[in-house]
């Protein structure tokens, strides 16, 4: 493997800079992400009149829009996949209703859907002098806290939240803050404390940086790829605000490294080294990534900080488990929490992954054609974040059908 291969911009910058968009009123974005829940924030957005919102698969799509529709008065029924009526939404309906917003579950409380029925300042908040202040569980969706802190400099006093448990994707929090401070907001990170001061954004523009949890992929495939294999990846920075940069140290650790160009990065196959322990707390979507190459290359790597991959576009824990397995590869629970990827026989000899309707199974397994042919089962599930993976991976070589 020898040349470039085009990333996705960032889903989570994209989708933070259209929500900071809207509360702005203007502003100019360059290189927005095509994927799925980029496409679909930007479709949501431009409809402020729709009774129904599907916000489909989308994390960042459900619990941004509950926040940002609810703060804009919509009364609207939002709703999404089977899969996201399983994903929790209690703890952002809770503190969105402290706020003075109206909510009601439409299924099952705690879970999308959700019909919103408009904001209520209530006496004390429009007269009190004091920030709101609101206690918020950091330990099951970063997303929560990133929804109310877009939304928080827009209030009468601000806002501020007291973040409590073991906070996970705390980098995805910071990259709100960078991106709210981009737009003129006055906001802070004082550790277990964030604060959105009041105020008003600014129309601003701002280019969106590639993607860097797409650009795990291609790490794997140049881990993975023959000696003296190097790939270059446009349009990621060396100056990131996204979490999922961690990337470049831990595969360090598995054989590849970084260099940075002016445009964006190259990636080189060095030697493996030793085995090691990788905490994911701050970088969950990577974690798909490393169990995979890790197996391949038969390093056994402990990972921890996986607690909230039970919750994502499937339970990843699982996916992962049954999958590896068909390759002689395991992904054990030594103790709780601690996850160790080991292998008995790695092999790739045609074997079919299914992917559970998430983009990061097809993504992570499919570079295991290095080592040998094989299915991927609903490849077009890759379109929520990266839906030109299989034309690059044809160009870069790969026969794909
Ligand atoms: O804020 C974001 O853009 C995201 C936060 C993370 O979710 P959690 O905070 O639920 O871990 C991450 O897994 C997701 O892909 C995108
Ligand atoms: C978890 C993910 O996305 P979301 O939570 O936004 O659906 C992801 O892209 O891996």
């Amino acid at each position: 493997m020898r040349g470039t291969a085009q990333l996705p911009a960032s889903k989570s910058e994209s989708n933070r800079a259209l929500i900071l968009q809207a509360l702005a009123g203007g502003g100019t974005l360059s290189n927005l992400s095509d994927a799925n829940d980029t496409q679909l924030m930007q479709r949501l957005l431009s409809d402020p009149a729709a009774a129904e919102v599907d916000a489909e698969d989308a994390g960042t799509v459900m619990r941004f829009l509950t926040a940002y529709l609810a703060i804009t008065n919509r009364h609207a029924l939002l709703t999404g996949t089977a899969r996201m009526q399983e994903r929790p939404i209690g703890i952002l309906v809770d503190a969105l209703r402290q706020l003075g917003a109206e909510i009601e579950y439409a299924g099952q409380d705690g879970y999308p859907p959700l019909r919103l029925r408009g904001w209520h300042y209530t006496e004390t908040s429009s007269e009190a002098e004091e920030m709101a202040e609101l206690t918020v569980r950091g330990d099951i969706s970063s997303q929560y806290i990133s929804a109310l802190l877009m939304i928080g400099t827009t209030l009468p006093h601000g806002l501020r939240l007291h973040l409590t448990g073991k906070v996970g994707s705390r980098p995805y929090i910071r990259m709100t803050l960078a991106l709210m401070q981009h737009f003129g907001g006055n906001c802070r990170d004082l550790g277990t404390v964030v604060e959105a001061r009041p105020g008003q954004y600014q129309p601003t523009d701002y280019t969106i940086e590639s993607d860097w949890s797409a650009a795990s992929y291609w790490y794997t495939m140049v881990a993975l790829a023959p000696a003296g294999s190097w790939i270059q990846l446009p349009g990621l920075r060396r100056y990131s605000w996204q979490g999922d940069q961690a990337i470049v140290s831990i595969m360090e650790k598995l054989g590849v490294t970084t260099e940075y160009l002016t445009d964006g990065v190259r990636l080189m196959q060095t030697a493996v080294t030793e085995p090691f322990t990788q905490d994911f707390t701050d970088c969950p979507d990577l974690a798909q990534t490393v169990a995979v190459v890790a197996a391949a290359l038969q390093v056994p790597v402990l990972m921890t900080g996986l607690e909230s991959l039970r919750i994502k576009e499937t339970d990843r824990i699982f996916a992962l488990q049954t999958e590896l397995a068909n390759f002689g590869a395991f992904l054990t629970e030594e103790s709780e929490g601690h996850f160790r990827v080991s292998t008995d026989n790695f092999h790739v000899s045609g074997q079919t992954v299914a992917t559970y309707h998430d983009h990061r199974m097809a993504m992570a397994f499919a570079p295991l054609a290095l080592r040998g042919p094989l299915t991927i089962e609903a490849p077009q599930v890759v379109r929520k974040s990266y839906p030109q993976f299989w034309a690059e991976l044809e160009k870069a070589g790969f026969s794909v059908e």
